[in-house]
């Protein structure tokens, strides 16, 4: 799914209305049912008290219009209008006037501080202040209304987009925005959903389809893309009735240092659970046992060193290298890293000390393979690209690394976010209970065996992340988040390539 612009989303929104000959009032009419809709199948005619609180653009008419379908259901619903501006779209007015052909009265006018209603924990308040047409932080009274509005522990839905969050723009997040339980978002979520700062303003979302013109939209540069599941399926690629282990590759992981053979065991057990056709580890001497006797699928090469990886003396032909989990970063240890990126030709998985060599050692950059994969967590990232103003800046200076050095970047995180020179590819997948030691050992070795599989460098990164995500969320269904651990994720990847493969449930139908 393409994540577009709030500029891109007025365009679609204008090209619309353009090729359907209608009005922007009706488009808001079309799509005020839908929300409703979806509030009304959650609600079931509850008589809970509703808040709902209209700007006077075309967001508060989203508000107006779904406020008049509440109340023609029966609901109890009480419209404030926020009036800080004389400026009404004239999209707000049309519903204005028609909301008073249902209440007979006007909604209530909120035009300072005094204004502001009693809101008690059971309300509903549905926020339809500001859309995507934000374009400088809220003040005034309005901050303060934001603020009393985030006070109340009342459930809060957004229209749109929280009132107060830019879609797709650095912002200063210490200003006023709705803290949102939920978010009903208009055809595509917004860029900033999913990033750190500003995502969990959103709370869950929800992607409401409203038929914006498909062809804009196909033809639309997205900022970003999200991985769906249809796409993640269309990269899977199904084994031939005669293959051989020799078909899926040969993975090498060069991992694990005294005390850090764990990450070793889970990269190279990864690679082995993503696939691949032969799996070897490169280990410290003194680990052979602890790998032989952990994956016995698994052959290894021992460094001359009894604790560290401190040599690469081997001509290993045709093999993709994972280099990193647990390496240590020593003086002989980066010079056998040295050593290793220099006799590969074909893209190599790099991740944690890996990644730490490098950026101390910059002159190392001109051994790495074109589309190679790099792995950084955002400590790791710092040390590559330097510090970020916001998370805008730390996609701006991780895409021109990405285009500079010509690798993938793989910013892990709750979105894990896959950079590949000005392309954006945004995970769903995943949950709080990967957030644990390990997690990006798994990852690597997961990626490192797609790229063994022959998948390219860009399908194994997107579709690597995917299934790693899956992987966990099938595996948090039976061990919950807390009991989730790195090696089973690992343990679930299977899992995770036969879900791509489950027929989708069936759609609820939708109640009147
Ligand atoms: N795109 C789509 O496909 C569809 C979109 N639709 C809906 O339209 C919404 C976007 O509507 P919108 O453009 O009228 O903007 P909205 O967010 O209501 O703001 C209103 C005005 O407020 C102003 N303003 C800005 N910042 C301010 C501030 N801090 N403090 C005070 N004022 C501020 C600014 O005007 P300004 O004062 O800058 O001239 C702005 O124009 C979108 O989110 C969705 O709900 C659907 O109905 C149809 C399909
Ligand atoms: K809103």
């Amino acid at each position: 799914m393409k994540i577009l612009s709030a500029q891109q989303l007025a365009e679609a929104d204008q090209s619309t209305i353009d090729k359907n000959q209608i009005t922007s009032n009706d488009l808001m009419e079309h799509i005020a049912k839908l929300i409703f809709d979806r509030i009304h199948q959650r609600l079931q005619g509850s008589p809970v008290p509703i808040k709902i609180f209209c700007g006077i653009g075309k967001n508060g008419g989203d508000g107006l219009a779904l406020s008049r379908h509440m109340i023609q259901h029966g609901y109890h619903v009480t419209t404030y209008v926020t009036n800080y501006s004389k400026k009404r779209a004239p999209e707000f007015l049309f519903h204005y006037d028609k909301i008073k052909e249902v209440t007979k009265d006007w909604p209530i006018l909120l035009s300072s501080e005094k204004d502001f209603p009693e809101l008690h924990p059971q309300d509903i308040i549905i926020d339809a202040i500001f859309g995507t047409g934000i374009n400088r932080p809220i003040d005034g009274w309005m901050a303060q209304l934001v603020h009393y509005l985030n006070k109340t522990p009342a459930f809060k839905l957004a229209i749109d987009m929280p009132s107060g969050l830019y879609a797709n723009n650095s912002q200063d997040i210490d200003s006023p925005i709705i803290q949102a339980q939920h978010t009903f978002s208009f055809e595509t979520p917004k860029l900033s959903f999913f990033l750190p700062e500003t995502g969990h303003y959103a709370g869950t979302f929800e992607v409401v389809p409203i038929g914006l013109d498909p062809e804009y939209m196909m033809k639309a540069e997205p900022l970003a893309q999200i991985i769906s599941s249809d796409a993640a399926k269309s990269m899977y690629k199904p084994r031939k009735k005669f293959s051989h282990k020799g078909d899926f590759g040969h993975v090498l992981t060069m991992a694990g240092s005294k005390g850090k053979m764990g990450a070793a065991v889970l990269a190279t057990g990864a690679a082995v659970n993503m696939g691949a056709g032969k799996v070897t580890a490169y280990i410290p001497e003194h680990a052979n046992s602890i790998l032989q006797s952990s994956i016995p699928e698994v052959m290894t090469i021992s460094s001359k060193s009894k604790d560290y990886i401190t040599d690469f003396d081997h001509d290993l032909k045709d093999i993709t290298l994972c280099v990193g989990p647990g390496l240590s970063t020593g003086d002989d240890v980066k010079h056998a890293f040295a050593k290793a990126l220099s006799q590969q030709t074909q893209p190599v998985v790099i991740d944690a000390d890996g990644l730490n060599i490098l950026s101390d050692n910059p002159e190392y950059w001109k051994m790495i393979p074109n589309n190679s994969i790099l792995t950084p967590h955002d400590g790791e990232l710092k040390q590559l690209i330097g510090r970020w103003k916001d998370d805008y800046d730390r996609i701006e200076k991780a895409k021109n690394l990405s285009i500079d050095k010509d690798v993938i970047l793989v910013l892990k995180g709750a979105h894990t976010i896959i950079i590949s020179g000005k392309n954006l590819y945004i995970n769903d997948t995943g949950n709080p209970g990967m957030a644990t030691a390990g997690s990006g050992d798994v990852l690597s070795g997961m990626i490192a065996g797609l790229l063994a599989q022959h998948y390219d460098s860009l399908t194994a990164a997107v579709f690597g992340v995917f299934i790693h995500g899956r992987a966990g969320d099938i595996a948090s269904q039976t061990y919950a988040h807390e009991g989730l651990k790195a090696s089973i994720i690992s343990n679930f990847v299977g899992a995770a390539i036969l879900d791509l493969f489950r027929p989708e449930p069936q759609q609820q139908p939708q109640q009147q």
